[in-house]
């Protein structure tokens, strides 16, 4: 093991992509900020690792470094293909970065879906046992919980290959939050990855195959 964190399943040059290993989905090589890293990780097809670990750590920057929010540094590749291949606006509808309080621009959460989207929206909320009229209600006037289950249905309608899952459970009862996790496991079945950061190490036993510790900006096997 050299002095970076090794989570990933086989060597690989970035400048040898021919050996990409095709069941991996996204994949990490030295990524770094100003606060985290650097971080080495593979994620696979339809899987999800959860990270835990103490406030502060970099959890929050690393899901921010994925999704290109932030000066980063390092190789981005999703499904083999280099992060820049894509436009910013592409990337960020692909790998989904959802935060622990995620921001709002329309008056209701359906205002913010394509129309495409609509119907399956609705079944959506019902899966995650939100009230018939959450999605047309005035987001001011929702609850923080009923907030955070719009906010993955939201992240859900851009169909990502990859999502960033930052605290999506937070303000949930523990109804809400199994329904949550059921949701997230049928999507993991039908071969989308989730990262998810979480303060529950219940949650993250629940959900992840593999769970990791971010400590001082580096990750490591929980
Ligand atoms: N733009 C920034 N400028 C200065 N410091 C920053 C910036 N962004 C992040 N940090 C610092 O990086 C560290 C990691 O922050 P991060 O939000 O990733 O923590 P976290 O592990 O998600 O914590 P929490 O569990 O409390 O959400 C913190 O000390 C934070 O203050």
């Amino acid at each position: 093991m050299g002095s970076r964190t090794r989570l990933y399943s086989m060597p690989m040059s970035f400048h040898s992509l021919a050996r990409f290993d095709p069941s991996v989905r996204l994949a990490l090589r030295a990524l770094c900020s100003a606060h985290a890293g650097p971080v080495d990780l593979d994620l696979g097809r339809g899987e999800c690792i959860a990270i835990v670990g103490e406030s502060g750590s970099g959890k929050s920057v690393l899901l921010r470094m994925i999704a290109d929010l932030i000066p980063n540094e390092g190789t981005v590749l999703l499904d083999g293909a280099q992060r820049a291949s894509w436009t910013a606006p592409a990337w960020r509808s692909m790998v989904v970065y959802q935060a622990a309080e995620p921001a709002w621009w329309d008056a209701t959460a359906r205002a913010h879906l394509p129309a495409s989207e609509q119907k399956r929206a609705q079944a959506l909320a019902d899966a995650l046992k939100l009230r018939a009229a959450a999605l047309d209600t005035d987001l001011e006037l929702l609850s923080t919980g009923e907030r955070q289950r719009l906010a993955l249905i939201r992240s859900l309608a851009c169909r990502p290959r990859v999502l960033l899952l930052d605290e999506p459970a937070s303000a949930l009862d523990a109804a809400s939050t199994a329904a949550l996790e059921a949701l997230l496991r049928s999507e993991l079945e039908r071969g989308t990855s989730v990262l998810v950061v979480t303060h529950s190490e219940e949650q993250a036993e629940r959900l992840g195959q593999r769970c990791l510790r971010m400590a001082s900006g580096r990750l490591e096997v929980a």
